[in-house]
């Protein structure tokens, strides 16, 4: 190992041997960064051993025990996240935050893979870094204190392999591969104060994800706050994000603490964030990026510590390419990004969710009702565009629907019975059908996504198709499609 500048003077091995405060491994490859970092932490009452590059970090963690790591990416040794990987395979009780000068979505996403519990940007503000140093600490803390409270005894029921007891304890359900992966990276980022990203079709279960995000976390005792940036007027937005002071516009009639506030210490959930206009997208910035702001009509600023979680059903990339949404937002956002699978992807899932409808909807004091074969294969080969939303009202009608205790295939809507025989849109061999055919075919396709982009609201589906009212209503009872499938 080469010896390094910044050890402390009686030799870091003996000083950090025998001390008993918290010691801090910093690997970064700038010596102004280490050296203010180390100065600035050693003040704060932590222990620092720096070192300039991966080998020598991973040497240094061979030899000395440490409360944390804070490391650089870009450094000589770490092309391929050494240090990360050695501290997640070898030194897991240890927590690691990345201080980076060359952000990238990839290289964030390996590092909440590799478990990391913050990803900072340089420059990084000294009491940001300690805030994160003191909340990781304490995170470690936590989890050490739990896993000796909790260890394993003879005979415990543990939760099967695949499927985490917690998301079942959350109402989440789902087995297949591709729910098991959103819930292992749900797991992976909930402790970290990383922001995330959920994007998936409508009704995929955004918010559920998001608020599972939030009940992982260490912020689960404080609120998680939903923000919906469809039922926010694009002039009212900085008064209901950030308050206002009475009397500081007209309508002001009396002080408002708006909606940060209310989730100070815990989650903020932005929904429909691809629908944020541009001179919302600017305040937003500035909150997450200062984690303070002023109300309105106020002159005092106010701090507060939040996590963002957001969510949207559009392609944000696009709207980034399209100069619709500031990349400079979507980069602070999306430094995490989950994308839910739709429900027609997740195999067999379908049926333990219409199942669980099917139970939770059950009156009580009659014979439990069951589905038939015929109507589980209906489930199966149905596209389902309203995901599980619409997978919920529709066990709830059938149920209401149906004469006996079991529910039939007949006692389904007329798209669901159809489904075992159609041909899906991407599928259907143009050559093969009459013009007439493709056309309705493309039609239904395109009416299914305007409707789960407009949230059902026929109005909006209606305007933006260029139809009236009744001329959409017409079209959609043509089709056998219920807008109500896609409320929210
Ligand atoms: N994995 C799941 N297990 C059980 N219920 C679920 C699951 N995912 C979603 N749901 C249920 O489906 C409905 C829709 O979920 P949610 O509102 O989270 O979807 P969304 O993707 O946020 O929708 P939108 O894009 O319209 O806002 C809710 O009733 C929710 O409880």
């Amino acid at each position: 190992m080469r010896p390094t500048t910044e050890m402390p003077e009686d030799g870091a091995r003996r000083a950090l041997n025998t001390s008993t405060t918290q010691r801090i491994l910093i690997a970064d490859d700038e010596p102004l960064f280490r050296e203010t970092t180390a100065e600035f932490l050693r003040e704060e009452g932590y222990e620092c051993l720096c070192v300039e590059d991966a080998n020598d970090a991973i040497s240094v963690l061979e030899e000395h025990k440490f409360d944390l790591i804070l490391s650089d990416l870009n450094m000589p040794g770490n092309l391929k996240f050494e240090l990360l990987k050695e501290g997640r395979t070898k030194h897991s009780d240890v927590p690691m935050i990345v201080v980076t000068g060359a952000p990238s979505l990839p290289s964030a996403i390996e590092s909440v893979r590799l478990g990391v519990t913050d990803y900072l940007l340089k420059p990084v503000k000294l009491e940001e870094l300690l805030t994160a140093v003191q909340r990781s600490l304490s995170q470690a803390g936590n989890r050490k204190a739990i896993e000796q409270s909790s260890a394993p005894t003879p005979g415990d029921e543990r939760a099967s392999a695949d499927t985490p007891a917690w998301s079942k304890d959350l109402g989440i359900i789902g087995e297949s591969p591709k729910m098991l992966e959103v819930l292992e990276i749900v797991e992976r980022v909930a402790m970290s104060d990383t922001n995330v990203l959920i994007t998936g079709e409508s009704g995929t279960g955004k918010e559920v994800i998001a608020k599972a995000i939030h009940c992982r976390s260490h912020r689960r005792d404080n609120a998680m706050q939903v923000i919906d940036c469809t039922s926010i007027p694009e002039s009212l937005f900085e008064s209901a994000l950030f308050g206002h002071i009475k009397g500081s516009f007209t309508g002001a009639v009396k002080d408002q603490a708006g909606l940060l506030r209310a989730c100070d210490g815990g989650t903020a959930f932005i929904d429909e964030l691809g629908e944020l206009p541009l001179s919302s997208q600017a305040k937003l910035l500035r909150v997450i990026q200062e984690q303070t702001f002023t109300p309105v009509g106020d002159s005092q600023s106010i701090r507060v510590d939040t996590r963002f979680v957001c969510a949207t059903n559009r392609d944000l990339q696009n709207e980034v390419d399209a100069e619709r949404f500031r990349h400079d937002l979507y980069y602070r956002l999306a430094v995490v990004h989950i994308e839910l699978p739709p429900l027609r992807d997740r195999g067999d899932d379908v049926i333990l969710l219409a199942n669980a409808f099917l139970q939770k909807h059950q009156p009580a004091g009659v014979n439990p009702s069951s589905f038939a074969y015929e109507t589980l294969e209906c489930f199966r080969s149905y596209r389902w565009p309203g995901n599980i939303r619409e997978l919920r009202n529709v066990v709830e009608r059938s149920l209401a629907l149906a004469k006996g205790p079991v529910i039939e295939a007949s006692d389904l809507p007329k798209p669901l019975r159809d489904s075992i025989n159609e041909t899906p849109f991407e599928t259907l061999d143009l050559a093969e059908v009459s013009r007439d055919e493709a056309l309705d075919t493309a039609d239904r396709a395109y009416l299914v996504q305007l409707l789960g982009k407009h949230h059902g609201v026929i109005a909006s589906a209606a305007r933006q198709a260029g139809l009236s009212r009744q001329g959409m209503n017409k079209l959609l009872k043509r089709h056998h499609i219920d807008a109500n499938d896609f409320r929210r």
